[in-house]
């Protein structure tokens, strides 16, 4: 049998790799939702991540910690009280087409087919290209996740996993640098959930772009990610660990599974979400 290492965690989540430039940097960030309390509510507070190029990153914790929250300072549609989020040296203030973000409703616009979802931002992203080279784009896109044959059916002629195809398509369409997934599979059935994860790995295999993914499924993780980043319960939630998580690519579910590594890093994870941070749904 295989010998079972350690697992790496570390409570910093600043670790430098060899000789890699940060990508992505959450410093300091704190974020206060006003209330009717002077003070307001502190959701998060003192959050550092270091995020490098091309990594695929899991973001799991308890409901209301302050997940989404944390990665629509990435995506720009929100804003730290305090701290700053920076890609590459530049600081985010605001959405852009550098960072695409998939959610759990997909986010179709429902009068449009899937052609034109997809269309809409390439069209303004690319105000420039010819209408031929950017339906190329689109067809190409629609390809990659296997929907040619539904480029004209509107969402409600699409199942949810359809529909979860059009939406990463749309996104990875104006080629950001890096995709934020808010629980983009929440919604779906465990086997269709399985065959777009499995998608997913391979279309980041080809894109390498950097991916931010917040799950509330440990399998998921580690099925997915290089590191899965665990948060503590709010309010004023922040980073309790990191685990590496070392599974060589490309990955295969069953080889995965049939690894002690596997079961320890789950039996970890579970321990830190269900013991160690425990947290009272009823509250
Ligand atoms: N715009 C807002 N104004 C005030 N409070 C907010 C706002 N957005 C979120 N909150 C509060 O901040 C906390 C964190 O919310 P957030 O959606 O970031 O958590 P989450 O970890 O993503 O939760 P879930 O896993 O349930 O999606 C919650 O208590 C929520 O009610």
């Amino acid at each position: 049998m295989q010998a079972v290492q350690p697992i790496q965690t570390t409570d910093k989540a600043t670790k430098p790799m060899e000789n890699r430039e940060p990508f992505l940097t959450i410093e300091g960030v704190s974020k206060v939702y006003p209330t009717s309390q002077p003070e307001g509510y502190t959701v998060l507070k003192d959050v550092n991540l270091t995020v490098y190029e091309g990594e695929f990153i899991c973001l799991i914790g308890h409901s209301g910690c302050g997940k989404s929250t944390l990665l629509n300072m990435v995506s720009g549609f929100n804003k730290p009280t305090d701290g700053e989020v920076r890609l590459q040296s530049k600081r985010i203030s605001e959405p852009g087409p550098d960072r695409m973000m998939v959610f759990q409703n997909y986010a179709l616009l429902p009068w449009l087919t899937s052609f034109e979802n997809i269309y809409l931002g390439v069209d303004s992203v690319y105000p420039n290209k010819s209408k031929a080279e950017k339906d190329k784009i689109v067809r190409d896109h629609l390809a990659m996740v296997g929907l040619s044959e539904a480029a004209d059916k509107k969402p409600t002629q699409l199942s949810g996993g359809m529909k979860q195809r059009v939406a990463i398509a749309r996104a990875l369409a104006i080629r950001p640098q890096v995709l934020i997934l808010d629980e983009p599979f929440g919604a779906l059935d465990a086997i269709t959930k399985e065959e777009l994860q499995e998608e997913l790995l391979k279309i980041w295999n080809d894109y390498r772009c950097t991916v931010l993914m917040i799950t509330h499924d440990i399998d998921e993780a580690l099925f997915l990610a290089d590191r899965l980043v665990m948060m503590t319960n709010g309010p004023a939630a922040n980073i309790g660990e990191v685990m590496d998580i070392h599974f060589p690519r490309p990955r295969n579910r069953t080889r995965i599974m049939e690894d002690p590594e596997y079961y320890e890093l789950r039996n970890y994870a579970l321990d830190y979400l269900y013991r160690r941070f425990a947290h009272d749904d009823t509250e």
